[in-house]
């Protein structure tokens, strides 16, 4: 399963929480990413675990103030890039520019999506991974994969059924080792979660049990 923490704009040293995830992934071989915010990118990659970056723009460099290049950001030791996520909602055209861009600098991708719909909307642009997260549980602290582990079958099943290989991300309460194991026998591939490690008093301890039951 793959663990990947988004520390959204949380007040978190960015830099204590990824020592702790490349410590948990070094100790247990098991897949664990941290997206920081962008200004973060290269202290966060400079831990050596694997970094992502939250968003990028579709576009290319130029006259486009305020925009997160691909570029930039790979060049910044970010290996793959969320697109869409529910707190940074972009157009369709958007969503398959941002992809474009991610593709041509080597990152890899993971598009969010609030429901099955959306997930079989998102698998067509051809993203590496998708991830489902219910925008009402974001936060909330419920694990989706316990409050709505429909929403999360149906997600599975409606990526499968139009991108067969793409695989499926959970997200939204996510903070617990039973989380993530309840979110593998839905049949999802790893979890997106934020504030279960970004607001916790000691982020490698929940590390260590968000990864222990796979
Ligand atoms: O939005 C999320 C991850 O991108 C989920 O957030 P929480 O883990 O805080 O519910």
């Amino acid at each position: 399963m793959f663990v990947l923490v988004n520390l959204k704009a949380y007040p978190c040293d960015a830099e204590r929480v990824a020592r702790a995830a490349a410590t948990v992934a070094d100790d247990t071989g098991a897949r664990i990413a941290v997206a920081p915010q962008a200004a973060h990118l290269e202290s966060v990659a400079a831990t050596g675990v694997e970094t992502w970056a939250q968003h990028v723009s579709g576009a290319g460099h130029g006259s486009h103030t305020g925009s997160t290049l691909a570029a930039a950001v790979a060049d910044a030791g970010a290996t793959g890039t969320l697109l869409n996520h529910s707190e940074k909602r972009l157009r369709l055209a958007d969503v398959d520019a941002g992809l474009r861009a991610a593709e041509d600098t080597g990152l890899e991708t993971v598009v969010c999506a609030n429901n099955p719909r959306q997930i079989a909307a998102a698998a067509t642009l051809g993203p590496d991974m998708v991830a489902v997260e219910p925008p009402e549980l974001i936060g909330s602290g419920t694990p989706v994969s316990r409050a709505d582990p429909d929403v999360v079958r149906e997600a599975v099943a409606a990526a499968d059924e139009v991108n067969p290989p793409v695989p499926v991300l959970c997200g939204a309460g996510i903070s617990t080792g039973a989380d993530v194991e309840a979110a593998a026998d839905l049949g999802t591939e790893g979890v997106l979660l934020a504030s279960g490690v970004a607001k916790a008093d000691d982020p490698e301890s929940v590390l260590r049990d968000l990864v222990s039951e796979v």
